[in-house]
């Protein structure tokens, strides 16, 4: 009898696009982030989750150096994108800030038009040539935005007018103007009414066909709703790390056990 055996190997389809290892931060004496070491995976929404003051803002702003503009912040450790570490002196951080782009919890619009908001990051970077590229950019990210129907016959309106979710869709075209490789979320829906925030999570949904999502959220049914994985963050440790499903139906650790049923928070 032929009891040889064919092992299959699983392929991993998992690329990670970012990748960090032994991240600290410290804001002066507190140690706020404490030996990080995380993979952000391509075309995927990944969510981080905790208590407030765990550290997710800290390291989601240690992915694109805004951590920089803090003055008594300090990263210690290495965090890279397609291989390249991102703290390389050689690395100017306003480039690396088109490449992974950033969204806040309150949209903040510049007090320009609709057009010109979507159009200054091209503009800065120098990605386009012509009024002709410059337009077919903005409506690009307007629609990627799910916004180009509701401001396309104004265009030349102050995006400052606009409602607070459309607003925040407008920083989301915003970022996306400038073809971004990830994209990270502070709270992103925390100033919106529901259907706003609706929209928001089907568009994060959307984006991820084109890059990374990164998402810092204080609700566990939109991480859950929208992230395929998620991390568990905790006094500055991240505690649990893996599939979405996984950490919400079978948690490892009993703290991200007891976040996720409401017993630490
Ligand atoms: N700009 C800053 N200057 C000094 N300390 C800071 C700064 N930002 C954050 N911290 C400190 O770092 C720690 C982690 O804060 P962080 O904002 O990353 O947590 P978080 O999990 O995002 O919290 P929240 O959910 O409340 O936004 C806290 O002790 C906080 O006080």
């Amino acid at each position: 009898m032929n009891d040889m055996r064919i092992v299959e190997r699983t392929v991993s389809t998992e690329t990670a696009k970012m990748t960090a290892r032994g991240v600290q931060v410290y804001y002066d004496e507190n140690h706020a982030l404490k030996d990080v070491d995380a993979d952000i995976l391509a075309n995927t929404v990944t969510a981080f989750i905790g208590p407030s003051g765990c550290g997710k803002s800290t390291f989601l702003r240690c992915l694109n150096r805004m951590n920089d503009t803090v003055s008594v912040a300090r990263v210690v450790g290495e965090i890279k994108l397609d291989g390249e570490d991102i703290y390389d002196k050689r690395v100017d951080p306003v480039t690396l800030r088109a490449r992974v782009g950033m969204v806040f919890q309150k949209p903040n619009p510049f007090p320009k038009s609709i057009y010109d908001n979507v159009a200054y990051g091209p503009k800065i970077h120098g990605l386009t040539r012509n009024k002709a590229e410059m337009d077919e950019i903005v409506e690009t990210s307007l629609r990627k935005a799910a916004l180009w129907n509701e401001v396309k016959d104004r265009l030349n309106a102050p995006g400052t007018g606009l409602s607070g979710g459309q607003q925040q869709r407008l920083c989301i075209a915003r970022a996306v103007a400038t073809s971004p490789e990830v994209l990270l979320m502070d709270e992103p829906c925390s100033a919106l009414d529901p259907i706003a925030t609706a929209q928001v999570e089907e568009l994060i949904d959307e984006l991820r066909a084109h890059f990374s999502v990164v998402i810092v959220t204080h609700s566990m049914q939109q991480a859950a709703r929208v992230s395929q994985r998620t991390a568990f963050f905790h006094m500055g440790h991240l505690v649990e790390y893996g599939e979405t499903g996984q950490i919400f139906t079978n948690p490892k650790d009993p703290r991200t056990e007891s976040y996720i049923t409401g017993r630490i928070g």
